[in-house]
């Protein structure tokens, strides 16, 4: 712990902010939207689920009902022992009943549960898969994770088995009190008069209890984002010998959590005696008055057995309902966090009468497009440009110029602020996003490889592609011999992110992609830049095929790419400095021709 603080304040390091509220305020509106998922199954499986627990409710109270009201006070009083080889048998048939009825009630509640978290999650995931760029600009990977997950599975518990035992509870319950006081009004009254206070006084000590194991969760939450970051990563920590500060701050969130989880038990380990002490009170009022009563023959010793046998069955339920509340709660916390996710409309939108793009030729333009991602910082300032379709444009300019600006707009993953974005005349807002997307391709600098085989990597945009048109796209730009040289050639299977392979190899990777997907558009970013000069030499010529025929846009540093491009754009703080081709823009000694002297002059000066 000590050793944590440090640490802690000086590097700023480490941050994990808690999660929010664990739980929340009961809130009708809320729970009904959340009830709204059992509809579908209303007529299949919840029917079926009620009557299995409808059965075991009443056989749990009709068993010990019997056994006082007929057995003893009627059967053994009167020794009538046939009487009581059909009490017998009665209550075995009933306990037959309640052993199907229970089998089921758990079976279909499970069901009932998982289709129900199944259902959520597969809405969750589709609904966040179409949101636009900037809802993920603003969250962390992580967190989102963590509601598909973990917020869909902390409702889990209410629909398994909340809903259900909250009924049951309550019903067995009502039951107990109407039987105790249809047979001794006086003898329930003095017995239930404790109930206020001990329910009082279990709820304030589960609230004590719930609280400690919110904060064990916050701080298990802390424990595996952490976790998650130091593997994430380990390369890094290594290469700086991080390795003693990163463990130290594991030791003191890890020590956190066990002090937490200490202090959790330590409180719930209250709440067993207790049930047990309330039970004794109970047992002492009953003896103490029962006895009497049995005496003045105001109750038969059947009732007797009948209240002590109810009042054991008592705090179950009511210790029960108490957690099914607990549920509520954390539950009202989690689907306000997933119903925020779901509310959440993608900023992006088609309209509804939005058309396709029918043979796409590629003229891009810009007319007087102005773009911030904040409102309060302008990434595009009224810029106006024509790229002709099967032009190569490269896109120059400083770090944070807006180049990546201008091909999100033109792959429509943000809107315009102001003015338009159009291709072949259409204004993009007018087409439909699939039309726009099928037709282009981008590829980055951090390329993005899935875990699969090298095979199904490259058709990942024409999953349809044979085998030999996988083949022939990697051999166009290069890729084909370092695919032979892997342990099983193009069905080496790699894992997430491509770890086995160097840059410049997932580089050639998403070339291949790019060309099988063959788009009419092409999105460079920064793509060379994790290619050797002499690989990079190798696929000029494999880039030329790549780009021929298509409007290609590549941003890039690197002269050697830029020189040949039909137009060069420079960009400045969002702006448009210069325009034209290598050639035009040297003889204008302006911005382009100091940067390339820059890049000469850096190059002299190795
Ligand atoms: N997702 C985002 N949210 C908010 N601001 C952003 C986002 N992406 C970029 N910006 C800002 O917009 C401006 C233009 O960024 P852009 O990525 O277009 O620059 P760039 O010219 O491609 O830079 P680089 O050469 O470094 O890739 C920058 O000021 C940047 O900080």
């Amino acid at each position: 712990m000590e050793e944590q603080q440090p640490v802690n304040k000086q590097l700023k390091r480490f941050y994990y902010p808690s999660e929010q509220a664990v739980e929340k305020p009961f809130n009708w509106l809320q729970m009904t939207r959340l009830l709204a998922y059992v509809k579908p199954y209303m007529r299949s499986i919840l029917p079926g689920a009620m009557l299995a627990m409808l059965l075991s409710t009443i056989v749990r109270l009709a068993v010990p009902t019997l056994i006082s009201k007929v057995a003893i006070d009627i059967a053994i009083r009167n020794k009538d022992v046939n009487l009581l080889t059909y009490i017998v048998i009665i209550i075995s048939v009933l306990y037959v009943l309640s052993y199907i009825g229970n089998h089921f009630r758990i079976k279909l509640v499970n069901i009932l549960g998982q289709k129900v978290i199944h259902d959520l999650r597969k809405q969750l995931f589709s609904h966040v898969q179409r949101l636009s760029h900037n809802f993920f600009d603003k969250r962390s990977a992580g967190s989102i994770l963590v509601r598909i997950l973990n917020d869909v599975n902390s409702l889990q518990e209410l629909f398994t088995n909340g809903i259900i035992n909250l009924l049951m509870d309550v019903i067995t319950l009502l039951g107990i009190i109407a039987i105790l006081f249809y047979f001794s009004p006086q003898l329930a009254i003095a017995i239930l008069v404790i109930l206020p206070i001990m329910f009082y006084i279990s709820t304030a000590l589960r609230k004590k209890i719930r609280r400690s194991w919110q904060d064990v969760r916050i701080q298990k939450s802390k424990l595996n984002s952490h976790l998650n970051e130091s593997l994430q990563g380990i390369r890094i920590t290594q290469s700086f010998s991080q390795e003693k500060e990163n463990s130290a701050f594991f030791d003191g969130v890890n020590t956190d959590n066990f002090e937490k989880e200490r202090l959790a038990m330590k409180k719930s380990a209250y709440f067993g005696p207790f049930v047990e002490m309330s039970n004794a009170i109970g047992t002492v009022i009953l003896i103490s008055l029962g006895s009497h009563m049995i005496i003045s023959g105001t109750i038969d010793i059947g009732d007797f057995v009948l209240f002590a046998t109810f009042l054991g069955m008592f705090w179950e339920p009511i210790s029960r309902l108490g957690q099914v509340y607990n549920q509520l709660l954390v539950a009202m916390a989690s689907s306000e966090r997933i119903f925020e996710f779901l509310d959440e409309q993608p900023n992006v939108e088609e309209k509804p009468d939005a058309k396709s793009f029918e043979d796409m030729k590629g003229r891009i333009e810009f007319d007087r497009v102005q773009f911030a991602y904040d409102s309060d910082r302008i990434a595009l300032h009224e810029i106006s440009l024509e790229m002709k379709a099967g032009q190569t444009v490269a896109l120059v300019g400083h770090t944070g110029s807006g180049k990546s600006t201008i091909a999100n707009l033109i792959s429509r993953f943000y809107d315009p602020t102001k003015g338009q974005v159009k291709i072949d005349g259409h204004d993009l807002r007018d087409m439909k996003l699939n039309s726009l997307r099928n037709n282009i391709s981008v590829v980055l600098q951090d390329t993005f490889i899935f875990s699969g085989s090298i095979k199904d990597n490259i058709r990942f945009g024409r999953p349809e592609a044979t085998d030999e048109e996988v083949i022939e796209a990697a051999k166009v730009v290069g890729a084909h011999d370092f695919i032979l040289r892997l342990a099983n050639g193009y069905e080496t299977e790699v894992e997430e992110r491509g770890s086995i392979l160097s840059a410049g190899e997932r580089q050639l990777l998403s070339f291949a992609r790019a060309l099988l997907a063959d788009p009419r558009i092409l999105i460079l970013d920064e793509a060379t830049a994790s290619i050797d000069t002499e690989t990079e030499m190798k696929i000029q010529h494999a880039l030329r095929k790549l780009l021929e025929g298509r409007t290609a846009i590549m941003i890039a540093h690197r002269l050697s790419t830029i020189r040949e491009a039909d137009q060069i754009i420079v960009l400045e703080h969002g702006k448009i400095l210069e325009q034209g081709n290598h050639d035009e823009l040297m003889n204008k000694q302006g911005e382009y021709f100091q940067l390339v002297k820059s890049q000469f002059e850096m190059l002299d000066a190795l």
